[in-house]
């Protein structure tokens, strides 16, 4: 390896994907840190004194943040209270193990942690969801269900924001996907260091700018001690695919991955595209972009034995309703109970 290219007097010991540099452990420390700090800085991303909840899933990305966050707070004085909030989906084999992940973390960093699961929660594991709807689509209940856990989970804890280790190559992929699926408003918003979430908790993405083979680089040099397993379910497809897409194209230039993420941030899109406004659900009043919020509609498919509603279009929700309905109008007007029947059960309302 060569002489450190900041010429410290060190050895290199990594060339950085983001930018090339030759670099010796103590300055590949210090330059990916400062780039953290700097995002943080730049974006305005805390105000001093507040509460922050990481949202630690025991993986690389989460623990990256939660060691970078501690480090930064108490070099750069941010004044910031952390805590770890973890959700346990309940997958057996996966969720289970990353949680003493997370355990460990709790003790390294001195760390308040608190975890919710989704059994508490929404009354169903991953594995009892997976077990009614196979291993097709699991990924959208588990998607929506965490992204409301978090929300609740941040809520009871009365934090002041909600931070996530979403990374460069995520942000890239989102961006891609969406352009993809041709989803202009998941698009407009999905580059956001800060997400809006209505008068709810700001979630924001102190790594949005860090490349994952950097963070992969620096928990190995940190010695941090992370959970690397796959999901055991079915890895979420079309991401897949645009992440498949987004890791070639990265052999072929790195800078592909800052390339999509500021074409992301500068595409505007049409006014005239339909973009939903932020409301609250009705059922359980956590933010929605619909009357009723999606974890609401899975969750009352799950508990009404029609596992597939609330999966794909909103036309499909209300087909399904009705076919469950004709189905059902026999036991009603053969003067069954009908609180007992399905069709006169209390099913959300879809525009
Ligand atoms: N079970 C969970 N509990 C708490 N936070 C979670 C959980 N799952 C995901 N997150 C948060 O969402 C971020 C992105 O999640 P994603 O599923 O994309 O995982 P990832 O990219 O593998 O990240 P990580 O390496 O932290 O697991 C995580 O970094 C973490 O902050």
């Amino acid at each position: 390896m060569p002489a450190c290219s900041t010429k410290c007097g060190k050895n290199a010991i990594l060339k950085r994907p983001k930018t090339g540099d030759a670099l010796c452990k103590t300055c590949f420390f210090e330059a990916f840190e400062n780039e953290i700090h700097f995002t943080i800085e730049r974006a305005k991303l805390f105000r001093p004194g507040s509460t922050v909840a990481i949202g630690a899933s025991g993986g690389k990305d989460s623990t990256v943040l939660a060691y970078v966050l501690k480090l930064l707070n108490e070099k750069y004085n941010y004044q910031l209270k952390l805590v770890l909030l973890s959700i346990d989906e309940g997958i057996t084999g996966y969720r289970d193990d990353s949680l003493n992940t997370v355990k460990q973390n709790q003790e390294d960093y001195g760390m308040p942690l608190k975890i919710m699961s989704y059994k508490d929660l929404y009354g169903w594991t991953m594995d009892e969801i997976v077990a009614e709807i196979g291993r097709k689509n699991n990924c959208t209940f588990c998607g929506v269900f965490r992204r409301q856990a978090l929300d609740r989970g941040a809520n009871l804890l009365k934090v002041d924001y909600l931070a996530t280790g979403h990374n460069a190559d995520d942000i890239a992929e989102t961006v891609l996907m969406n352009i993809l699926r041709g989803d202009l408003a998941r698009l407009n918003r999905c580059t956001s260091i800060i997400t809006d979430c209505g008068d709810g908790i700001p979630r924001v993405k102190p790594l949005k700018y860090t490349f994952e083979k950097e963070i992969v680089m620096y928990a190995y040099f940190r010695k941090l001690v992370y959970f690397s397993t796959e999901c055991v379910f079915a890895p979420n497809a079309y991401r897949g695919h645009a992440r498949v897409l987004l890791k070639d194209l990265e052999k072929i230039d790195p800078t592909v991955i800052m390339n999509i993420i500021q074409s992301g941030e500068t595409i505007k899109v049409n006014e005239t595209a339909k973009t939903p406004s932020l409301t609250r659900c009705t059922q359980c009043n956590y933010v929605s972009s619909q009357e009723v919020c999606k974890a609401c509609i899975l969750l009352e498919g799950l508990n009404k034995g029609l596992p597939r509603l609330g999966i794909g279009k909103s036309s499909k929700v209300k087909r399904l309703l009705k076919e469950n309905e004709e189905k059902n109008k026999s036991c009603c007007r053969n003067d069954t109970q009908e609180s007992a029947c399905i069709c006169k059960a209390n099913l959300p309302s879809i525009k």
